[in-house]
């Protein structure tokens, strides 16, 4: 079991390991009441998971993955948490993936204005990425997680046993966080995926446990630094550079209606920034290829439709990083070695766009 400190405004604990959801209990310890929010593929892990919790588990069933994240869906759940009358000394728990946490966490963020959050990460992308960091919150027809709060969790508990029924597809999409956090901050990471791809897709390798750990601890460091998000400058990157490749892969999620797992849009989104970089005359040809073969190695997707970009460009100017009508991008030098790119000329993005196109 290995603990992982986040040093942000309220600091807490990231517990990753076999046999993790043992300390559950204790993260929620002294609360009354418990609302447990879970896809209902999870139910019998949530009924095995919650037994030892003293106080009285309530159980909320969300809809599965994306189509977790609308007003809807927040709303029904204030009202479950109202008809059980929640109180601040109660605890809302988000076990599932990247989507389960964003939504339980800003549910956690907005009853009664802020109650104890406690995240239970299932998915190897939630447990490197959605559930650390306090960034909670929905999508809207008109774009990805536009509705939305800072919210840190009091704790986080990701237990590697639960990744034994996640599908092959969805422990692909993780990695695409993971590969991403290797080219913006851990060049170890990506040796661990060029020395065996395969040990990367079987969820009970050491090999994926410490490439997790090492994801977990990039993630960490970064929203420690810079929890809320300050804007960034040049080659001073603080959280946004954990934006690298979403610019273009939030846009193919809203083009996608959200039926896109959100790892492989940021596949395609990460080959793009990296394309990008070197249309700009920064990254290497080489270091381009290096994002291209370490994607496909793991069977992640590198291209999308040719006759898409008007739209997904338009997309762009909604992008959380954008300033006014200038869009940002993280871009890299090299790797670890990132800048944040303002405006750049239209003719290089869609020359870029049009490099990974099929
Ligand atoms: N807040 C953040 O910092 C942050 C970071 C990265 C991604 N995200 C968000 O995370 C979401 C993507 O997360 P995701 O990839 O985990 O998708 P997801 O939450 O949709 O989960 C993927 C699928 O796996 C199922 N599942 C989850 N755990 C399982 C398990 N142990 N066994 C079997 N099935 C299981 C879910 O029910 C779902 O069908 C997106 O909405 C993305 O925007 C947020
Ligand atoms: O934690 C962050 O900050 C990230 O950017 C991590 C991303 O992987 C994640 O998808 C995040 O939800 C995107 O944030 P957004 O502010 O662009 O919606
Ligand atoms: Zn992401």
């Amino acid at each position: 079991m290995k603990t992982i400190r986040v040093n942000a405004e309220r600091p807490y604990d990231v517990t990753v390991g076999h046999g993790a959801v043992a300390g559950l209990a204790d993260a929620v310890a002294g609360c009354a009441k418990v609302a447990v929010l879970h896809p209902p593929v999870l139910a019998d892990e949530v009924a095995r998971w919650t037994a030892g919790i003293a106080g009285e588990v309530i159980p909320i069933v969300l809809p599965d993955g994306e189509a977790a994240k609308t007003a809807s869906v927040l709303a029904s759940v204030w009202e479950a948490l109202a008809d059980a009358g929640f109180t601040r000394s109660d605890a809302v728990v988000g076990v599932g993936g990247g989507a389960t946490t964003d939504l339980a966490g800003f549910v956690a963020s907005s009853w009664l204005r802020g109650v104890r959050y406690v995240s239970v990460p299932t998915t190897v992308l939630a447990m490197v990425d959605a559930a650390v960091g306090g960034k909670t919150g929905i999508d809207l027809p008109q774009g990805k997680n536009l509705v939305g709060a800072f919210w840190e969790p009091a704790a986080v508990v990701a237990d590697l046993d639960a990744l034994a029924t996640l599908s092959i597809d969805e422990l692909r999409g993780g990695l695409a966080e993971m590969i991403k956090h290797g080219f913006i901050a851990d060049p170890r990471t990506l040796e661990l995926f060029e020395a065996d791809p395969a040990a990367m897709l079987d969820s009970a390798s050491p090999a994926l446990a410490e490439a997790i750990e090492r994801s977990i601890a990039v993630k960490a460091s970064v929203v420690s630094a810079d929890l809320r998000e300050a804007t960034s400058v040049g080659k001073q990157v603080g959280r946004e550079l954990l934006n690298y490749g979403h610019t273009l892969a939030h846009a193919i999620e809203k083009r996608e209606h959200y039926t896109w797992r959100h790892g492989d849009a940021v596949a395609v989104g990460l080959n793009f920034a990296a394309t990008l970089s070197h249309v700009l005359g920064h990254l290497s040809a080489s270091d381009v290829e290096r994002h291209r073969a370490i994607l496909t190695s793991v069977g992640l997707p590198i291209s999308y439709e040719s006759d898409a970009w008007a739209d997904l460009r338009a997309t762009m100017n909604l992008d959380k990083k954008a300033r006014g009508d200038a869009v940002r991008f993280v871009l890299l030098d090299g790797v670890a070695d990132p800048f944040i790119a303002v405006a750049p000329d239209e003719a290089a993005l869609a020359t870029a766009y049009d490099e990974i196109t099929r």
